[in-house]
């Protein structure tokens, strides 16, 4: 090419950014499709035109550059992508439209996991409405059990069954759906004196109950209300009672129950856990006598009258919860952040730092130690991001952003096998570009992927 030609390609390039920058569309277009190639250039700013039409609001223009498949993910060189200046600037229809799970016929969205509202992380949806006040209402519970809306969800081995279904596209996607059964189908199961039977609350109303109705109608249309029950029935029987295809009992819950609905994992999040809790403590742990459950599941109670868990109130009667601290370390730089990969990983797979919260510990304090034992690296200030229930069996990610004061990296060895700090544009990479050349982060699902994701959508460069 000469300069010549160097030249005009180049003034091309400053009035196609310019109109870009000013939302003429019209110019945008025609420029486009005389030279096509550049769609995704940057001018002298270092800025592409998309960025140009994020910074100033311009929508259609934005629109328009998507549509003609531009390159959302590029960055400018403080790391900020389009969406990072719309949201800056406030152009909060701009930031949705870049933020979308992808156009008809685009790229998919910026942000993966659109599903979920913000800050709210899988299995954490509250699909239903506890009542725990019914939880000492016996009558009540008893005739909801035999109702005939009831849901019960079947547990074999603390798993629930599933029926699993290949979605649609051209990649094989599985579609798995929690298996519901009636009372008439499960009743045999309830007398066993080894099935554990949780109540899970009442399905939530969508329309708030309208005027004209009764009292009495109101009572009688409650929405139906679900149990989830554990039994040691063999598995196979227990396929043979759905009546649906492909049903199943997932062996691995920390890959396959990642794999239901938003709303179903949420049910499954509260099931299992408080089933674990029953499978682990069938004993009192304060004097080893028998125990009896009660509150719908929500409570063991000791058999020994003499025994001192009767006196007052024991948290060894009620379902535990571990809280786990997981954080996602920022450099000093602003512009890096740390994983790491324990050995039980898949190959290439880093994850945020995380740690079991001790006795008499705050939650910084917590997160300060864990990543210190864990990479050496020292932690300064520490922020809540967002938490996860995670029923493998009943921890609660604490999921936070803490500061590092330190660089050097010591791995434990044992727990850690290797940590690094990452840039900001290698996880925009991995997350948003698919590239797995470098490393993978966890799936959507986990907290850890969620924090990530927190993080580069900060805007932490501005
Ligand atoms: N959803 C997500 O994104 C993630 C979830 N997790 C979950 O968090 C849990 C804790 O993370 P780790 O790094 O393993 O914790 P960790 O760094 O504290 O080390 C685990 C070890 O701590 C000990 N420990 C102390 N208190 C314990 C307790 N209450 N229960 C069990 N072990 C206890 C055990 O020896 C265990 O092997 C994991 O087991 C995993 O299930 C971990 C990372 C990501
Ligand atoms: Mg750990
Ligand atoms: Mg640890
Ligand atoms: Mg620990
Ligand atoms: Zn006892």
């Amino acid at each position: 090419m000469t300069s010549l030609q160097l030249s005009a390609k180049e003034e091309m390039l400053e009035k196609f950014l310019d109109a870009a920058a000013r939302g003429d569309l019209s110019q945008v277009s025609t420029v486009l499709s005389n030279v096509p190639s550049l769609l995704n250039e940057t001018g002298h700013s270092g800025w592409t035109a998309l960025m140009l039409a994020a910074r100033n609001g311009h929508h259609h223009v934005a629109e328009k550059l998507l549509l003609l498949g531009c390159d959302r993910f590029s960055v400018n060189s403080s790391s900020q992508t389009a969406y990072d200046i719309a949201k800056f600037w406030g152009h909060r229809h701009i930031a949705g439209l870049l933020g979308r799970a992808g156009l008809p016929g685009v790229l998919p969205g910026v942000l993966p996991g659109a599903d979920l509202h913000p800050h709210e992380n899988y299995f954490s949806r509250e699909t239903l409405d506890r009542q725990s006040g019914k939880r000492t209402d016996k009558v009540w519970l008893e005739a909801k059990q035999s109702d005939s809306e009831t849901v019960y969800l079947l547990f074999s081995n603390l798993s629930p069954m599933v029926r699993t279904q290949q979605g649609g596209g051209s990649e094989a996607q599985t579609d798995m759906k929690l298996c519901r059964f009636r009372y008439e189908e499960v009743k045999d199961l309830l007398l066993k004196p080894s099935t554990v039977t949780i109540f899970l609350g009442m399905e939530k109303t969508k329309n708030p109950s309208s005027s004209s109705s009764s009292e009495k109608t109101e009572s009688l249309s409650e929405p139906p209300v679900w149990f989830a029950i554990n039994t040691d029935e063999d598995a196979a029987a227990l396929l043979e009672r759905c009546r649906e295809k492909n049903c199943s009992f997932p062996r691995s819950p920390n890959r396959d129950l990642l794999k239901l609905s938003e709303e179903e994992a949420g049910v499954v999040a509260q099931a299992r856990s408080v089933l674990a809790w029953h499978s682990r403590y069938s004993f009192c742990p304060t004097c080893g006598g028998a125990t009896k459950m009660e509150e719908g599941g929500y409570k063991r109670s000791c058999l020994n009258s003499g025994c001192r868990s009767l006196q007052g109130v024991h948290n060894t009667c009620y379902p535990r919860v571990d809280p786990v601290v997981i954080m996602l370390v920022i450099h000093p730089d602003g512009n890096q952040c740390l994983l790491g990969r324990k050995k039980v990983f898949p190959v290439g797979m880093f994850s945020c730092l995380a740690g079991f919260v001790e006795p008499g510990e705050t939650l910084e304090e917590a997160v300060r130690r864990e990543t210190e034992e864990e990479s050496g690296v020292k932690v300064g200030p520490v922020q809540y991001v967002s938490c996860q229930p995670w029923p493998m069996p009943s921890n609660l990610m604490v999921g936070c952003l803490a500061a590092a004061v330190s660089t050097d990296i010591k791995v434990d060895g044992n727990e850690i096998e290797e940590a690094r700090w990452f840039p900001r544009q290698q996880l925009i990479d991995s997350l948003f570009r698919g590239d797995r050349s470098v490393f993978v982060v966890p799936p959507r699902q986990t907290i850890a992927h969620q924090l990530v994701r927190h993080w580069i959508c900060m805007n932490s460069n501005l």
